[in-house]
């Protein structure tokens, strides 16, 4: 069920009118459902009820705003983290340690220094040179670190290029043919506890068969590490659910991708941990956005928002849709552009984009927004930091300010010999 709807013409984030928020928070603003998000994290984890013992580790990437993260955690979802912000994020949401991992190409030993100290519950490995950093400073502490070699399976995921990880020429991940002589090399570090694999090949998949080739191939290396004589207890198959973009797309559902880890994992006999981002997060949220003008020409219009490229990277960056609908739509259609006010012409949204017909002054949403939204804005053209909601019910609340160039700027120096 979707909670963003028209109830008396006017869109809704479950019970709240989003001019409601509009008008009290300003725009451009990230409005999300907390009925969305445990509906989401509900339906995730009862697709996997066939799992006998599993965490389910939200991805902060995806949306590390606190309230998100403390909705999360109160289902019982624990946090895959990137960075020591997004671990302090997590700890600070309330998510035990015991439930976080630790996943990120390059990590700093500062940051391996603070995740250690923090007690958090696994490392996923990405190289032998980082194992060997992290088991050396797991020994000076007189403790050793949970682990999980995450491996390069070489799998084509078949997703944007840029958000592929899992293929040989991406930097995640060490080879899968080289996984038994660095698992093995590893496991004998004093300071090291290599309990496990894990695998992530990508983001935004719309089919289950590169997922399920690159799981069954980490079945095969789980067998040969433990005719070794390898204990493998953890398996860590990442994130990489897609969710529909646009309206009536057809993606796998969280039970479909249960049912396939069911079937490919049968008997691996191993707690099996999940990085679900975008498939909880993105459609609790929208971009809540204001027609500054509507500017015509020899072309469609140009459809001008107060919402740019800085607040919503996504189609800029991977030229991904989001669906854009009016907050009170009448019955008149127009074909439109749909640009942000920053100067590239990059700062586009959509092109030749049939939308509601809107003028200026009219509110209107991205959708999908939830997920790699907000956590992606930059403050390009000195437009700030968008401001971020948390509807529940007919309450809403802030959940970030609004960052203006005033703020930014007052983390900045003109140094006296310049005077
Ligand atoms: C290691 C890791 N885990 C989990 C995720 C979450 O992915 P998604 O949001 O596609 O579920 C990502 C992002 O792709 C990732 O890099
Ligand atoms: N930022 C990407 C997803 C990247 C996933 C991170 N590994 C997106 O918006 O689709």
């Amino acid at each position: 069920m979707d909670h963003f709807v028209i109830k008396d013409g006017i869109m809704h984030a479950e019970d709240v009118p989003l001019p409601a928020i509009a008008e009290a928070v300003g725009t451009p603003v990230y409005v999300y459902s907390r009925a969305t998000l445990e509906r989401h994290a509900r339906v995730f984890r009862e697709a996997l009820d066939a799992v006998p013992e599993k965490l389910i580790a939200f991805a902060v990437k995806a949306n590390p705003n606190l309230a998100v993260l403390r909705v999360l955690g109160a289902q019982g979802f624990g946090a895959d983290v990137v960075s020591a912000g997004e671990m302090r994020r997590a700890l600070k949401a309330g998510i035990e340690p015991e439930k976080i991992v630790f996943s990120g190409v390059g990590k700093t030993a500062v940051e391996l220094e603070a995740a250690l100290d923090s007690g958090i519950g696994q490392f996923n490995i990405e190289s032998e040179e980082e194992g060997i950093e992290l088991a050396a400073l797991a020994v000076q502490r007189g403790i050793a670190a949970s682990c999980a070699l995450r491996v390069n399976p070489d799998v084509d995921a078949g997703t944007h290029d840029k958000i592929s990880t899992g293929k040989a020429d991406n930097k995640f991940g060490v080879p899968i043919s080289e996984a038994e002589r660095i698992f093995t090399a590893l496991a004998k570090l004093e300071g090291m506890n290599l309990r496990g694999l894990a695998v992530h090949i990508g983001s935004q998949l719309a089919d289950l068969a590169p997922l399920e080739r690159a799981f069954g191939r980490l079945g095969t290396l789980i067998d040969t590490l433990r005719k070794q004589g390898h204990a493998i207890t953890h398996v860590d198959l990442g994130g990489g659910l897609g969710v529909p973009y646009r309206k009536g797309e057809e993606l796998p559902s969280p039970a479909e991708y249960g049912a396939m880890v069911a079937h490919v994992t049968r008997g691996w006999d191993a707690k099996l941990i999940f990085e679900p981002g975008r498939v909880i997060a993105g459609n609790a949220g929208v971009l809540l956005t204001r027609v500054v003008r509507v500017k015509r020409g020899i072309s469609d219009p140009f459809v001008i928002v107060d919402a740019a490229m800085n607040d919503l990277a996504r189609p800029a960056l991977y030229g991904a849709w989001h669906d854009f609908e009016a907050v009170e739509p009448g019955t008149e259609r127009m074909i439109a552009n749909i640009v942000g006010p920053i100067c590239e012409t990059g700062d586009t949204f959509a092109t030749g984009r049939e939308c509601d017909a809107l003028e200026a002054g009219a509110l209107a949403v991205f959708r999908t927004a939830g997920a790699y939204g907000a956590t992606m804005a930059s403050s390009y053209n000195s437009r700030g930091f968008v401001a971020e909601v948390l509807v529940d019910g007919d309450r809403f609340a802030v959940v970030a300010d609004r960052i203006d160039a005033g703020a930014i700027m007052d983390a900045e120096r003109v140094p006296e010999w310049l005077d």
